[in-house]
């Protein structure tokens, strides 16, 4: 299906310029698969966008934590998808759990964002996911549903979105989910866009998992059927990003 092996790093808010540095370099130095196994995209805090972006190697690229949900102007403290795109950053991830969840956006409101990026020419990487309380209660499928609706009402054109399937209980607990319950829900997901948006998009549109990936549990679940790569926060600080680059070299090599 030609779905090609997508990789990010989530830095979120950590860093310091010298930590930023050290990482560049080791990514910079890293032997990983060609640009058409993998696709690799790192995203620094706004603040290191610009430093991260001119150090890195060229078929690495950067991606934005967030941005405003329409044109920029008088929103204090906001980064608008226009200044992204005036300053090269080609993606942004958009619907993170730790902003839905710590500052209230709500599945409208990434809907909105996610049409509005995409307008104004950026790749999106659109994160869904269920919490504890909702796997428990036996919710999951309808929480991710309605949050990727949301994002569907929304967009015609999905080749610029990545969906990242992040669930809220394995996000820096160290609790991955198994590679059986990672695929479950990807496997479902990708039935839903058959179903709700075109069995096309449903073949092409990568879905990634996020939450306590490394670089010892990549490889079984970058085996999984309809894992088209990870979204990485704890360990893309680390040099074992690298190694779960490589875990894309499963799938080329299946
Ligand atoms: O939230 C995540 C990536 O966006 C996952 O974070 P961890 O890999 O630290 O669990």
């Amino acid at each position: 299906m030609g779905r090609k092996f997508f990789i990010g790093g989530n830095w979120k808010c950590n860093g310091t310029t010298e930590e930023v540095k050290k990482i560049v370099t080791t990514l910079n130095e890293a032997e990983v698969p060609p640009e058409d196994v993998v696709e690799v995209v790192v995203s620094p805090p706004f603040l290191f966008l610009t430093l991260v972006k001119s150090l890195l190697r060229s078929d690495f690229h950067v991606a934005a934590q967030n941005c405003w949900v329409r044109k920029g102007g008088a929103f204090t403290g906001e980064v608008s998808a226009e200044m992204l795109v005036n300053l090269g950053i080609p993606y942004v991830i958009l619907g993170h759990s730790e902003r839905r969840l710590l500052l209230g956006e709500s599945n409208d409101f990434v809907g909105d964002k996610v049409a509005y990026a995409l307008s104004q020419g950026l790749k999106v990487i659109a994160c869904v996911g269920e919490t504890l309380d909702q796997r428990e209660s036996g919710s999951t499928m309808d929480v991710v549903a309605a949050q990727t609706k949301a994002i569907a009402d929304r967009i015609s054109d999905w080749t610029n979105v990545v969906v990242a399937y992040e669930p809220v209980w394995a996000i820096g607990t160290g609790k991955v989910a198994t590679p059986a319950q990672a695929q479950e829900v990807h496997s479902v997901l990708r039935k839903w866009l058959h179903a709700n948006v075109s069995a096309e998009i449903a073949g092409s549109t990568r879905i990634i998992y996020g939450g306590s990936v490394n670089g010892a549990n990549c490889k079984e679940l970058a085996a999984q059927p309809d894992v088209d790569g990870f979204l990485v926060g704890g360990a893309s600080l680390k040099p074992e990003f690298v190694d779960i680059i490589k875990s894309a070299t499963v799938k080329s090599s299946a």
